[in-house]
């Protein structure tokens, strides 16, 4: 699949693999959330742009560089939340814009009830984070109103995706890479990623 990235880091399969036990109790869920985010935004972001800058150490000056891009980090509500803090910390100058949307449970369509962007765009590259791209109706969403907001860079950073919800977003948004940790084997009748790790944003709020 061209524009599809998976990890194939030994930390992230490792990691991975703790998020899908059922054990994994809501805090250690957060928490390998987090590193996970870090780890795959990595991999996300090794063609960001930089400028050439002179550093001067305490022994001699040297070529240094400086990252030129503004990013802006779009979580989706509620589970791309505990992907932002972890990313925001690696890339403390960046803005975060949130965007609301959770799936019907009947339809599985998207339905947005928060949105919160500028008139225009600030950011040049626009990171969207969230955790489960299953059927892709909330990625695909989340692109066409960033794209009607005016973003020209956007990537997707999740941590598992089924062949449904990437084939959804390559019919939609071709330009649009996706990075993930993993990709599964279908989608359930209920629209739930199999093996998957269940509700994404319930196993790390603690509802149910
Ligand atoms: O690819 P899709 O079929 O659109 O499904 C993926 C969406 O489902 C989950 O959110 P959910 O609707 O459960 O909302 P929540 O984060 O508030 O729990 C997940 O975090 C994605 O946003
Ligand atoms: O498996 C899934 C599918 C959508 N949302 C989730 O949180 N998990
Ligand atoms: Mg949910």
């Amino acid at each position: 699949m061209s524009n599809v990235h998976v990890s194939n880091h030994p930390l992230v399969a490792h990691k991975l693999s703790l998020l899908r036990s059922v054990d994994t109790e809501p805090k250690k869920f957060r928490e390998v959330v987090r590193e996970l985010a870090i780890l795959l935004t990595y991999e996300a972001t090794q063609d960001l742009a930089t400028r050439q800058i002179e550093v001067q150490t305490p022994l001699a000056k040297t070529s240094g560089a400086h990252l030129e891009q503004k990013i802006g980090l779009v979580p989706i509500l509620r589970a791309g939340l505990g992907m932002v803090e972890g990313v925001w910390e690696l890339m403390p100058s960046s803005e975060v814009w949130h965007i609301g949307l959770y799936r019907d449970e009947r339809t599985l369509r998207p339905v947005e009830y928060y949105n919160k962007l500028p008139l225009e765009p600030t950011v040049s590259v626009c990171l969207i984070l969230d955790p489960m791209l299953a059927t892709g109706g909330s990625a695909v969403a989340t692109m066409d109103v960033l794209k009607r907001w005016g973003a020209k860079k956007i990537k997707f950073v999740g941590l598992i995706g089924a062949p449904e919800g990437i084939a959804e977003v390559q019919k939609h948004h071709p330009d649009v890479p996706i990075y993930l940790a993993a990709i599964d084997e279908r989608l359930n009748e209920n629209g739930y990623i199999v093996p998957g790790l269940g509700d994404a944003g319930d196993r790390q709020f603690g509802t149910a």
